[in-house]
């Protein structure tokens, strides 16, 4: 893949990458409005809930997790099979990244007011360093990263529209990540995070 440049008030650097290789329009303009605009229509989104300083609130995004098994062990709920669009997507990062994923977790982030908050994804193979593929679908979102034991070091990195992110190595383990609330007014996008699940 590809290297770019990450940037911040101070400095530049490359991109890591043992930690994370980005692919640029890795499904053309019109493959992504296509399959944005499917999973807007067809998906069934759960908004959940999270325990926040003893409160319970809703997450602020929609989510909906596809696969072969439940996101997690301790998760009752069935994993809804596989669609023909995921299944296409899913084959397509495969062969790209050579690395086999039995499960998606879709986020749908509706404008600038929804987002996802400072986290790393937890090790899912024990002994295994994490490996997750992240596909964006429109609109541009920035994901910014920082490392856990300093915080100052932070950078920034924009999804675009079909673009490949692939995240691996001590990413989660030294790294946290999320995609802030934006001022700016924003469209829809769809990402979603392939991933190996026991
Ligand atoms: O929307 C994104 O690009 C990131 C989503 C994410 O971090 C997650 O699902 O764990
Ligand atoms: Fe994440």
């Amino acid at each position: 893949m590809e290297q770019f440049k990450l940037f911040d008030d101070r400095e530049h650097l490359l991109l890591p990458e043992h930690l994370m290789e980005y692919k640029h329009g890795f499904f053309d303009r019109k493959e992504s409005d296509r399959y944005l605009n499917t999973f807007l229509e067809t998906i069934t989104w759960q908004q959940t809930k999270v325990m926040m300083y003893d409160k319970e609130v809703l997450t602020p995004r929609l989510c909906a997790w596809f696969g072969d098994r439940p996101i997690r062990q301790d998760d009752k709920r069935p994993p809804i099979p596989w669609t023909d669009e995921l299944w296409e997507i899913k084959t397509k990062v495969e062969d790209y990244t050579g690395i086999i994923f039995n499960g998606v977790l879709l986020n749908y982030y509706r404008d600038g007011n929804d987002s996802v908050a400072w986290h790393s994804d937890k090790d899912t193979i024990v002994g295994l360093k994490t490996e997750i593929a992240s596909v964006s679908f429109g609109q541009a979102r920035n994901f910014d990263f920082r490392n856990k034991e300093n915080h100052r070091q932070q950078y920034s990195l924009e999804l675009g529209n079909g673009s490949l992110l692939l995240m691996k190595g001590d990413l989660q383990k030294y790294w946290e990540h999320r995609i802030a609330k934006s001022a700016v007014p924003m469209k829809a996008r769809i990402n979603l995070t392939f991933r190996k699940v026991l």
